[in-house]
């Protein structure tokens, strides 16, 4: 061995030594992963988060996958010639757009992502929110400079039920669910932003963390003038900052506000572009990306905390 590749062999084992507090405190916990459309862009990038998610399953935690696809709906639609419209982050959806929303989300993002997860194993089974019950809504509208306005058979979730997703993680499956929910009046379909949808199950799941997979490093202060990255901040500072956020962060942000408030621990927003993302969020003492927690503490750090056991590591 030269002293070169000595010294790689080193720093690997240090990088698993490293994981091992983050190991025990996660193991058999839930994990609610929300994948964006536009951190779906690169192929080889979607190979490697198809690999991050099994890993975290033979890591002995239980990923659930909740993906986006906004991009891939615009640009299906912009193939018939109909041009997406959105108010406040939430896509403006008539009823063609819903069949078009639905049938791009559930026939084909769903699909990619279960296959590219299955090419490790037997794990993802997709869903649709509306199966099972999973997700029910009722109409919300958008927000569009304080005011309300009406912007289709847009959802927010009224009533979860986890049954099925349970299920699933019990035999050892990965559940790979599309934002869509079946109305609160029994007649129909609504369209669910991810985000949304992705925070409202962490919470009827007690998800240990929720993370949310976009295109930029996680939350920037003063967007788009100053693009410096806030590391952390609690429920109370995102409510205050709420009301200045603007296009996708603004679902994302009350995702994470909604995931926290709800009682998960912690919820994240991760730049999906970077490889292995999500590994280097749940196994490493630094962490990446925005992390946002019930009240503003110390920054969280197990080292030495392996041998004291599940519960004390989790103090
Ligand atoms: N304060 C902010 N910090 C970071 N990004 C922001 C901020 N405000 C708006 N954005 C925009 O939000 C985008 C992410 O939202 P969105 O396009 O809906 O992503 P996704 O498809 O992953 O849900 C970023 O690419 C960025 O352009
Ligand atoms: C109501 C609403 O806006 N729904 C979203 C659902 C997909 C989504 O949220 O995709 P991303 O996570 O990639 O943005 C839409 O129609 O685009």
């Amino acid at each position: 061995m030269t002293a070169r590749t000595h010294q790689q062999a080193f720093d690997k084992a240090n990088a698993l030594i490293e994981a091992l507090p983050w190991l025990a405190r996660f193991h058999g916990q839930t994990v609610v992963i929300k994948y964006g459309g536009h951190a779906m862009s690169d192929p080889g990038l979607r190979a490697r988060f198809a690999e991050n998610i099994v890993f975290l399953r033979y890591a002995g935690l239980r990923p659930v996958v909740v993906h986006g696809g906004g991009p891939q709906i615009s640009a299906h639609l912009d193939r018939l010639g109909v041009q997406s419209e959105f108010a406040g982050g939430l896509r403006v959806t008539t009823p063609e757009t819903m069949d078009i929303v639905r049938m791009v989300l559930v026939g084909q993002v769903n699909r990619e992502i279960v296959g590219l997860v299955n090419d490790h194993g037997p794990f993802a089974v997709g869903m649709s929110g509306e199966d099972a019950h999973l997700f029910t809504a009722e109409r919300r509208p958008g927000i569009v400079d304080g005011v309300p306005v009406d912007i289709g058979l847009v959802g927010e979730v009224v009533d979860v039920q986890p049954g099925a997703v349970r299920s699933l993680l019990d035999d050892g499956r990965i559940p790979v669910v599309s934002s869509i929910a079946r109305s609160d009046l029994g007649d129909g379909v609504y369209n669910i932003n991810a985000d949304t949808a992705a925070a409202a199950l962490a919470v009827a799941l007690d998800a240990a963390k929720l993370i949310v997979l976009t295109d930029v490093e996680g939350l920037f202060a003063d967007y788009p003038d100053n693009t410096e990255l806030i590391n952390r901040l609690s429920a109370s500072e995102l409510e205050s900052l709420l009301p200045d956020l603007t296009s996708g962060m603004v679902p994302k942000m009350e995702a994470c506000l909604r995931a926290v408030r709800g009682g998960v621990p912690q919820a994240h927003i991760l730049d999906g572009r970077v490889p292995n993302a999500m590994l280097l969020e749940v196994f490493t003492n630094d962490g990446i990306g925005t992390m946002v927690v019930a009240e503003a503490a110390g920054p969280e750090d197990l080292t030495g905390a392996v041998g004291l056991g599940e519960e004390a590591a989790a103090e």
